[in-house]
């Protein structure tokens, strides 16, 4: 099946931490990575908002293909992020890696411990941005395009100057 997934840091070196995630995403049995975006740079946006204070992230989009149902690959992704020093702190806190699934098919999961789409991928640039990089038809299932999306927000990403991900 394809899928999307979001990758976010904005603490440690996470260029090299975005890099060795993909790499750690294609090892994983059952998943194998197609594509990577280009890193976007975004200002941390926290509970109350956007926090020009904190680190900015890096962020990148990964398409790949999974013979994992959804809440296996969700634990793979999770182990991946524990291996990158990632301590679950505060909701929306400052992390080291973040592995979200944007999409997955177009299956559609509301569980307590998966939601696919990714309820808050519509209003997020660092996600909808290099999405639309890598498939400038994107869709979110049951939400909309992704085109559509990103012109309905602020986009507050800037390109970041990187060798290729992928
Ligand atoms: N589509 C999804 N991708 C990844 N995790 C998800 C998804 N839907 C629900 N979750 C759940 O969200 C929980 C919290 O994840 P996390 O700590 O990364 O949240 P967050 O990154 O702070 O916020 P956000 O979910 O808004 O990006 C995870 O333990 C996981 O069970
Ligand atoms: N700019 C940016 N802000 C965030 C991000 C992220 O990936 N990029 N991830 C978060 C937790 O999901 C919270 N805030």
């Amino acid at each position: 099946m394809p899928l999307v997934l979001a990758l976010g840091s904005n603490l440690g070196d996470r260029e090299s931490t975005l890099r060795d995630a993909v790499r750690a995403i294609n090892a994983v049995d059952g998943v194998s990575v197609d594509a990577a975006s280009s890193l976007v740079q975004t200002p941390a946006l926290k509970l109350a908002g956007v926090d020009h204070s904190a680190p900015a992230y890096l962020n990148a989009v990964v398409l790949a293909r999974s013979a994992l149902e959804p809440h296996a690959l969700l634990e793979h992704l999770q182990r991946i992020e524990a291996d990158h020093g990632r301590v679950r702190e505060e909701r929306w806190g400052d992390r080291t890696l973040d592995i979200d699934i944007v999409t997955f098919a177009h299956v559609l999961v509301d569980d307590e411990l998966l939601s696919i789409p990714h309820p808050r991928a519509a209003e997020r640039a660092f996600v909808l941005v290099p999405w639309l990089q890598l498939d400038p038809g994107a869709m979110l299932p049951g939400i909309g395009r992704a085109a559509d999306l990103l012109a309905g927000i602020e986009n507050d990403a800037t390109e970041f100057e990187a060798e290729p991900l992928w």
